[in-house]
């Protein structure tokens, strides 16, 4: 099993990562809080209450596991491509795999990195979601004081099952949307390079930049009601489950809802992607 596709997926995944935090913080709180207005006004009073740290919240501990999960999607859909077509990544450029087949190993790479990110996405939406100032002397402390006193209070007071609060939600938003994720970039590099040859780099940015769109706009509906699970848990619930998460927010928040965040999402996914993307291909490419 080539394990040089997993070494690309995990630089790939920290670089990209870096990068998007500050947009994600943004997104997080627009989706899980009302006393936002927009994307500006949350930018702003975060700037304000909480100082440039504050859109940083949540980062150490993805910095540790996005590579892992990154390393897992690009491994695991690499792979899987090799076994439904016998090519290797270098050999896929002269025989192109068919859409059906990138599309089946973007989603079996969706399914297994869900998994490995449940309990790391949890943690970091519970501590950026924690609008205590940390530089203001005297403001109440806040719940959580790092990631793992997070996970650790997590485990005692919602049990070991704590923290996959909301991997059923994260597994259907990732399933099919890596899926798009991985045709869409197939598709664009193919279009804008002449047969047989490897993409250019500004092809790989932006095939890389829009893959990331296309896969953060169909996973927005899905995206929210994952963010609302996962803060359900602290306090007294208001979700009996994913269902009911979904029925009780498009009845009191009208069809809007799933739509929160699409924007933010989207401008911090092209970035986020374009580098992932290009780092990914760098890596394999000067491997030979
Ligand atoms: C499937 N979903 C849209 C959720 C993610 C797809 C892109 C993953 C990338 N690491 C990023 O953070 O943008």
């Amino acid at each position: 099993m080539p394990v040089e596709e997993f070494m690309a997926g995990w630089i790939s995944g920290a670089l990209g990562l870096v990068l998007g935090h500050p947009f994600d913080t943004v997104k997080v709180r627009l989706q899980t809080q009302t006393s936002y207005r927009g994307i500006m006004d949350c930018t702003v009073k975060i700037y304000r209450h909480e100082s440039l740290l504050g859109f940083f919240k949540g980062m150490s501990f993805p910095i540790a596991s996005i590579p892992v999960v990154n390393s897992v999607l690009f491994g695991v859909y690499s792979n899987t491509l090799l076994a439904l077509t016998a090519t290797s990544h270098q050999e896929r450029r002269a025989q192109p795999p068919s859409y059906t087949h990138v599309f089946i190993a973007g989603c079996t790479g969706g399914v297994l990195q869900s998994y490995c990110l449940a309990p790391f996405d949890l943690i970091k939406v519970r501590l950026q979601n924690q609008t205590e100032s940390r530089v203001q002397p005297g403001s109440p402390r806040p719940r959580y004081q790092g990631p793992v006193h997070c996970a650790a209070t997590i485990f005692r007071e919602e049990g070991p099952r704590g923290l996959f609060r909301g991997a059923w939600a994260l597994m259907l938003r990732d399933t099919p949307t890596l899926g798009i994720y991985f045709v869409t970039y197939e598709g664009l590099c193919r279009q804008y390079t002449p047969d047989g040859q490897t993409p250019s780099s500004a092809t790989v940015l932006v095939a890389g930049g829009f893959a990331g769109i296309a896969s953060w706009v169909t996973a927005t509906p899905f995206d929210v009601i994952k963010s609302r699970m996962q803060m359900d848990g602290l306090g007294r619930r208001a979700y009996q489950g994913l269902l009911d998460c979904t029925v009780s927010s498009f009845r009191q928040e009208g069809l809007g809802v799933f739509f929160r965040g699409l924007t933010i999402n989207s401008a911090r996914a092209f970035p986020v992607n374009a580098v992932t993307f290009l780092s990914y291909e760098y890596f394999l490419h000067s491997r030979g």
